[in-house]
């Protein structure tokens, strides 16, 4: 209420100068003019003279509001679901019964009413309008002291009201107001503390108390309304103060809240520090709005980093959205919601650590990087930048990796590769002594039906069965038996397969090797691949002519043969050992086991007999009911029941121990084959083993052995490759391996004459195995074992080659020029093998049918086995994996459509451009690239 002229405040309550004036009058205020000034305290004292005379007038409607209470469920600007409680306040008006006047009086008094009411309704407007703005200015103020003022009660804030508090009381005033309002009162759990409440409550109250106008009492004399009035004043004043103390705390309280959190903001950015799970230890902004302002900061943040907003477009809308966002929220503890949310945008602090980098003669880069805890392709960078073209699977030697590793930081250790089975072989062969001539341990190999199962069946038969009647003989891989001479051992797995899946693991566990020849068939193939695998190996070897007994039989012929192969037998003068037997009537059994036994002999094969057991594992496997069961073969020392075994990659306790014959038996020297239980899983066939007396080192072995192994097949993938061949061969005799296979024999010729010329003083080349055909799993394990490169010559591999060379990572190099091929080793002998252009099989397509059409001549029926038939690149026509034609396509169609691209598992047909194709061969598209030499 501010002060009016009459007139001002006449216009206002809608009524006349004069009307007013008398009112005035009546009410005992002064008289004066119409353009006098009517005081704010004259024209309180006027509504309240009005509302007293005109009291029962009033009362002829009664107005009462009637509240409807309703939960709303809304979605805060954080994000959050909240129940608001909605209350509807509608207020009605009832008329009551007026008293019983007389017709004259009553429309006089009902005049005089009318006017009045009029009035003061009016002023009463006014009065409400005028209020309305204070409280809206006073709440406005309270929720920003509410907001800040909380920090903590830091500023003596206990006997003041609690934010929520300020926030219901000023949102209860509104709604006492208003028509419709939506009470404060947020649903949550557990906010506010109970005496909190209680204390709030009391406020609440006196504070409504206070801002009620005192009501004059009836009687009111001038002298009590001068009192009242003053009382009233002293009031306000005190009010005006509060709101003036509550402001300031709350400006100190935003400053301080800022202060911190740009403090906290310095620490963070210098340090990456853990933010505010330390800082509410220490700080009391934790428990008040402050902190809880801050958290949900937090939160949206970390809620705008899962949608991928920017934080600080966001961060400046959250600004804006605080002030309606205040009503939510509550004095209460969200410490550990807090310190999660924060998890998601601070880290904790990371100090390098300096690693002990242990390096043996090699590593692969990966694991070097792993070793120091930095990504793969910040140690293929700093490689580069020594000049070392890797890449993430590569080998490096221990030097460099020394100079990666200081460059990185970290403690370069050197160690030997073999150091701890080193210290365990030591400590095993300390206890061994007593050195004694050993039996010989021999395979049997030869080419498919020559006899290799029936021999060994009736060496056993012979010499094992007849001694061991009853005996059930199982396979465990290998047999021995005894003669005259002594014990020969023999690896039942016949084919060279198994040898040389053992060489190829460094474990030579043959000593002889018996090559089957029947006798009415001579060399083949296999015949030919055995002779090359045990020249490989340095292994000597004794020809068993078999099927002696036969009509058919012409040894002539097979010494001839052999004779091609280099291989002299002793009939003609030479010195491997030739003994003609029958498998079948065991014919020359005998004599084939003392030539084994004199070839032993000579080779002096001695063993110590006592201490830890060392050898080699000839098979393994997983028994659904005894666990892992692995043939070992004793080469060194003796094996006995409950020895700790590290074998290859496990380790364990004999559990039990069994001969060929199934029988239990409770130790085994050196030669003898054993079957064992206990080990944890199956080491592979040609593992070495080894007895153990510590299981801590057992399990260190083990996995180093693990790394080893991985490195291993790396290398000699590496190594295996022609562009690698030089450098991988050694200072002194430089050999470079090769196994080579043609279309035909003409072209074999050719080659081996072309690549016996290449030899140097300085470079051997060795064909090691040569032939026609396609390459085979065999072809492939003779590589693969006596490190030698493949090559075909309009030949490729077959399915069980090609997945065998996939297997162990070889390369096989395709050639369709002679001179291709010869440049290719000269080039590698000289280790300069150079940037070159080589082919790519970008698809094979096989032929099903053939069809002849007048348009198009012949037309072949495909389906795409392998990448992508391409109409413009060129192609060639396999016929029993041999290379038949070369040339390009004429016609590419899917359907009636031609096409540029048929991709694997499609159909599709083609026409070669100046050849028939028929069914079954092979259509191979493949494309020149240039490939740069690689380390
Ligand atoms: N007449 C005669 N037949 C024999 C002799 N040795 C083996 N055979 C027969 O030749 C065939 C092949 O014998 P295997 O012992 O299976 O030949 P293998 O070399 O082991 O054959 P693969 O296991 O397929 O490599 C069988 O039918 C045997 O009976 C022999 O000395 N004389």
């Amino acid at each position: 209420m501010a002060t009016k002229t009459v007139k001002e405040l006449a216009k206002d309550s809608n009524i006349t100068t004069d009307v007013l004036l008398k009112q005035l009058k009546d009410a005992g205020l002064p008289t004066r003019g119409e353009d006098d000034s009517v005081s704010t305290d004259e024209q309180a004292t006027l509504v309240a003279f009005l509302k007293q005379s005109h009291g029962q007038a009033q009362k002829t409607r009664i107005g009462m509001t009637q509240k409807t209470t309703t939960t709303k469920k809304i979605t805060t600007t954080t994000g959050k679901a909240q129940n608001i409680n909605v209350v509807r306040a509608k207020k009605k008006q009832f008329d009551i019964q007026k008293p019983d006047l007389s017709a004259e009086k009553a429309k006089a008094q009902a005049e005089r009413e009318a006017e009045q009411a009029k009035a003061i309704a009016a002023l009463e407007a006014k009065q409400n309008e005028e209020r309305a703005k204070q409280e809206a200015a006073k709440r406005q103020e309270a929720t920003l002291a509410a907001m800040r003022a909380n920090s903590g009660g830091a500023n003596g804030g206990e006997s003041k009201p609690s934010a929520s508090v300020v926030v219901k009381k000023a949102k209860k005033d509104e709604a006492d107001k208003d028509d419709s309002v939506v009470s404060s009162s947020v649903v949550k759990k557990g906010t506010v503390a109970k005496s909190d409440v209680k204390s709030d409550k009391k406020e609440t109250k006196t504070d409504k108390a206070k801002k009620q106008p005192a009501k004059p009492a009836k009687s009111e004399t001038e002298e009590e309304r001068q009192a009242r009035l003053a009382r009233e004043a002293e009031e306000q004043k005190l009010r005006e103060i509060e709101a003036e103390n509550r402001r300031r705390a709350a400006i100190d309280a935003q400053n301080r809240t800022l202060e911190q959190m740009k403090q906290m903001a310095n620490r963070y950015s210098e340090k990456d520090e853990v933010p505010s799970a330390v800082v509410r230890k220490d700080e009391p902004l934790a428990a008040g709005l402050v902190g809880a302002a801050l958290e949900e900061s937090f939160e949206k943040e970390r809620r705008e980093i899962k949608r991928g907003t920017s934080s600080t477009s966001s961060r400046a809308k959250g600004g804006k959205k605080k002030g309606k966002e205040e009503l939510e929220i509550r004095p209460k503890s969200r410490g550990l919601k807090s310190s999660q949310a924060s998890k998601h945008k601070f880290e904790m602090p990371v100090e390098k650590i300096i690693h002990n980098v242990e390096v043996g003669e090699g590593i692969v880069v990966s694991d070097l990087a792993q070793k120091m805890a930095v990504k793969v392709r910040e140690v293929i960078k700093s490689l580069m930048k020594m000049g070392e073209m890797v890449r993430e699977g590569d080998i490096i030697d221990q030097t460099t990796a020394a100079l990666v590793i200081e460059e990185f930081g970290h403690n370069f250790i050197a160690v030997s590769d073999t150091q701890l089975e080193d210290d365990l072989q030591e400590a095993a062969t300390e206890k061994q002594g007593n050195v004694q001539t050993r039996p010989p341990v021999v395979t049997i190999m030869g080419h498919v039906d020559h006899g290799k199962t029936s021999l060994l069946d009736k060496i056993r038969e012979t010499k094992v069965a007849s001694g061991e009647a009853g005996g059930i003989t199982q396979h465990i891989g290998a047999y021995h038996v005894g003669t005259d001479r002594g014990v020969i051992t023999f690896l039942d797995t016949p084919g060279h397969a198994a040898f040389t899946a053992m060489r190829s693991r460094g474990a030579q566990a043959t000593d002889i090797v018996v090559i089957v020849v029947a006798a009415d068939d001579g060399v083949m193939p296999q015949t030919e691949e055995a002779i090359d695998h045990a020249r490989a190996a340095g292994t000597p070897i004794i020809i068993a002519m078999n099927k002696m007994d036969k009509d058919t039989t012409d040894p002539e012929r097979v010494l001839n043969e052999l004779s091609v192969k280099e291989i002299i037998t002793d009939a003609w003068g030479g010195d491997t050992s030739l003994v003609k037997v029958s498998a079948k009537t065991g014919m020359g059994i005998d004599e084939l086991l003392e030539t084994i036994s004199i070839q032993a002999e000579i080779m002096e094969l001695t063993a110590p007999v006592d201490g830890a057991a060392q050898g080699v594992v000839i098979e393994s496997r997983l028994d659904k009911g005894r666990g892992a069961v692995a043939s070992l073969l004793v080469k060194k020392g003796t094996l006995k029941q409950g020895d700790l075994v590290l074998a290859g990659e496990f380790y364990g306790k004999v559990r039990a121990m069994t001969d060929e014959n199934g029988e239990r038996i409770k130790s085994a020297g050196p030669s003898i084959p054993v079957e064992i239980l206990g080990l944890p899983d199956a080491p592979m066939a040609g593992s070495e083993f080894l007895v153990v007396s510590d299981e801590k080192k057992a399990r260190e072995v083990a996995d180093f052995r693990i790394a080893r192994e991985r490195e291993r097949l790396l290398e000699r993938q590496n190594k295996m490759r022609l562009e690698n061949m030089f450098a991988n061969m050694g200072s002194e005799a430089k050999t470079l391996n090769l196994i080579l296979k043609t279309d035909v024999r003409g072209s074999l010729e050719a080659l081996l004459s072309a690549l016996d010329e290449l030899s140097t003083d300085e470079v051997k080349v060795r064909v090691i195995s040569s032939g026609v055909g396609a390459i085979t799993e065999s072809d492939v394990i003779l590589a693969e074992s006596s490190e030698a490169v493949l090559l075909g010559f309009n030949v490729r591999a077959d399915n069980a080659g090609k997945r065998k060379a996939d297997e162990a990572g070889l390369d096989i190099r395709y050639y369709s020029v002679i001179y291709g091929l010869i440049d290719d080793v000269k080039a590698a002998m000289s280790g300069m093998l150079a940037p070159e252009h080589r082919e790519k099989i970008l698809g094979i397509a096989e032929v099903r049918e053939v069809f002849r059409s007048s348009k198009f001549g012949a037309a072949a029926g495909c389906m795409v086995q392998e990448g992508a038939i391409y109409r413009n690149k060129p192609i060639r026509v396999l016929r029993d994996d041999k290379v038949i034609f070369t040339g390009q396509l004429q016609s590419l169609r899917r359907y009636k459509d031609d096409v540029n691209e048929v991709k694997a598992g499609m159909e599709c047909g083609l026409a070669v451009k100046g050849y028939e194709v028929a069914a079954g061969d092979k259509i191979e598209v493949f494309e020149i690239h240039e490939v740069a030499r690689t380390l």
